[in-house]
């Protein structure tokens, strides 16, 4: 007995040790995931809270081949064959964070963006866009194409199911609860599509959105259901979608030119220390755009594709607000930025898909898409990007630094109270950097016997660039150079971006014209004037505005990105993205163009639709709109040196 006493005294004693060395190795390994949820998060804002990738479509099977726009790809770059009917042959090159050819697969790029869905989880909000023309293919990346199998599921289907993948993998440490909710924006009206009474349900969305907001999450009075698994959120979405489908019966398909939005909140509790975080994902689906001759754009459908203009317009003031870090952002000036809110600034991250398609007709929208979404790219990652037309760009800011400082002596005499030129160096500070994302889970997805075939959870579908066009972009070559040299806000990218002839040809012209006649009363923001309405600086500086805040230890502790050591230093081999310089352009086009007088002004009415504008003619005359201008007060620009 006393040898068995002894026995069992060395055991308990070894596991006692035994059991101290566990609490120990417990604890390191709780910091470990600690750490590596810091890390992750780290790596995530180095690749920046605004992320653009891009994806080209395939040509439509029985579409007669023709040659490509798209010339080359290559890591980041796209390079698109300019045809020489929009003034000269040549090539131009747009860098995002990733580009996807036509073969890539639905998996490939889901895994680009499955980070975004991991840090949902990590108390983070996030927005994803699917942004171009019509038939350009967002909803195939988002949602996949209307026959759907696994291998065709879009990114929508495989974030939610990563969703539930990963919070089932951490239930050990963290609980989570996942609710969604679905709604409708349509002419500036919400609707609830989960609402049980099939009625439309009409919400004072000022109200239900900004007065519910829990811990900084904004929760519209809608249905918000909880679900538990990617088949609760898939009946779901069958239910809003056929609500959808109702009203869009009723009114000839008024589907296509609502938003629709599905957002997912996540919130999770720490099962140690019960410390609480809220995640949300915001999967909406704008309105498309789609051509209509013009005797259409009118009565409901001008009206439709002035609200779809608006509300696109609004977003572009919210991300110009927050990265110029004014103290006020207008999300109030549209639903659709008031139930983004929680997805825009902040430690939200967004995620941009610029989709182009192939077919040589559509270059001109190509472009401007692409050149719309570069931008975009830019506001946020401005701190460390080349600028690929340097010696152009630099030739052309000499010029305009000689015209600024011939015009202060004009107009000042001396010109000692001319301002200092803004300082233009910065601009070819702006660099930009590459996914560097590979996928760390296959995402397990959901049976297809339970998924109506006809479903389609949407992600934003933001309509095509096009929508962006309004009245003030009209005005865009209309400068008053006395005026910008006042103001003490220099703009920025058509100083440096924008600056060459082909921009000009696509983003000015004869269109602008036709399409101010029609939008006189709308003060719009086209993405041209939210982007001119940007300092160098505060493209510079605005990496600020969208960094990640870090969740305090409170918030997070215990909540760890499931990186494995190995994989997270293979993501923190991170190579800041320094573009290639490209001068395929200037090379090939050394010469400055010469200026064709506009002679006459077209006052043809068009729709506001972006694909609707026709294809861009030739640049206006006086080009000096080299140097972009904030409009005056009441809304319109002036051309001084034309006079
Ligand atoms: N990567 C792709 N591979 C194969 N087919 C594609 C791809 N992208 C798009 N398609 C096909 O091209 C067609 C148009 O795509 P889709 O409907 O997704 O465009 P969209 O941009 O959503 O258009 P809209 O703005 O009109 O809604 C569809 O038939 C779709 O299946």
């Amino acid at each position: 007995m006393k040898l068995l006493q002894k026995k069992y005294q060395e055991d308990f004693l070894h596991l006692g040790t035994h059991l101290n060395g566990l609490a120990y190795a417990a604890t390191g390994y709780k910091r470990v995931l600690e750490e590596n949820r810091k890390l992750y998060n780290l790596v995530q804002d180095l690749k920046g809270n605004i992320r653009v990738y891009c994806r080209v479509r395939p040509f439509m099977p029985g579409q007669p081949t023709s040659l490509s726009t798209v010339e080359n790809i290559e890591e980041g770059t796209i390079t698109i064959r300019v045809p020489s009917k929009y003034g000269k042959e040549g090539h131009k090159p747009f860098m995002f964070n990733k580009v996807f050819g036509p073969s890539a697969t639905q998996e490939e790029v889901f895994s680009d963006m499955q980070p975004l869905v991991r840090s949902v989880l990590d108390g983070y909000n996030v927005c994803i866009f699917a942004y171009g023309q019509t038939g350009s293919g967002k909803t195939f990346t988002m949602s996949g194409p209307k026959e759907l199998t696994e291998e065709s599921l879009g990114v929508n289907y495989r974030a939610l199911a990563d969703l539930f993948l990963l919070s089932d993998q951490r239930k050990d440490t963290t609980s989570y609860e996942i609710s969604v909710q679905m709604l409708e924006i349509y002419n500036e009206q919400v609707r609830d599509l989960l609402a049980t009474d099939g009625q439309t349900k009409r919400y004072p969305f000022d109200l239900a959105l900004l007065n519910n907001s829990h811990n900084g999450i904004n929760v519209p009075e809608a249905n918000l259901v909880p679900v538990s698994s990617t088949a609760d959120v898939i009946q779901l979405m069958d239910v809003g979608q056929m609500n959808r489908a109702v009203s869009s019966t009723a009114m000839n398909d008024r589907s296509s030119r609502s938003h629709s939005c599905v957002t997912v909140h996540v919130q999770g509790r720490d099962l140690t220390s019960g410390a609480i975080l809220h995640g949300s994902m915001h999967l909406v689906d704008l309105a498309g755009s789609e051509r209509v001759d013009k005797s259409e754009v009118t009565g409901d459908r001008l009206k439709e594709a002035q609200h779809i203009n608006k509300s696109l317009s609004a977003l572009g003031d919210v991300i110009s607000s927050l990265s110029q870090k004014n103290a006020h952002v207008p999300y109030r000036n549209s639903k659709l930025t008031q139930l983004l809110q929680d997805s825009l600034g902040g430690s939200a991250k967004t995620l941009m898909f610029v989709h182009v398609s192939p077919e040589a007709e559509t270059v001109g929208e190509t472009i401007s898409t692409l050149k719309f979404a570069e931008r975009v790219g830019s506001v946020e990652l401005g701190a460390a990007r080349v600028n690929k037309d340097n010696s152009e760009v630099k030739e052309l800011k000499e010029q305009i630094a000689n015209l600024k400082m011939a015009l202060a002596r004009k107009g000042n005499g001396n010109g000692n109270e001319a301002q200092p030129n803004p300082p233009l160096q910065n601009h070819e500070r702006i660099s930009r950097r590459r996914s560097l994302e590979t996928p760390i889970f296959r995402p397990k997805l959901p049976t297809m016997g339970n998924a109506p075939s006809n479903l389609r959870p949407q992600v934003m579908d933001l309509s095509g660039p096009e929508a962006f066009s309004d009245t003030a972009s009209s005005r865009r070559h209309s400068l008053d150079l006395h005026e910008l040299m006042k103001s003490s806000i220099p703009s920025w990218p058509r100083q440096t971006l924008d600056i060459n002839e082909e921009d000009r040809e696509f983003k000015s012209g004869e269109w602008i014209d036709k399409h101010t006649e029609l939008n006189q009363d709308d003060n719009l923001l086209s993405p041209d004037k939210f982007y001119q309405s940007m300092t160098p600086q505060q493209l510079n500086g605005g990496k600020q505005d969208f960094e990640v805040q870090s969740i305090t230890d409170n918030e997070s502790d215990g909540v760890a990105s499931d990186c494995s050591d190995s994989d997270l230093m293979w993501r923190l081999n991170v190579q800041v993205n320094v573009p290639r310089v490209s001068n395929k352009q200037s090379s090939a086009n050394p010469k400055p163009k010469k200026i064709k007088p506009k002679t006459t002004k077209v006052s043809e009415t068009r729709s506001l639709i972006p694909s609707l504008i026709p294809a861009p003619s030739k640049r206006p005359p006086n080009t000096v709109s080299l140097q972009p201008q904030r409009p005056t007060r009441d809304g319109r620009r002036r051309l001084s040196l034309g006079k």
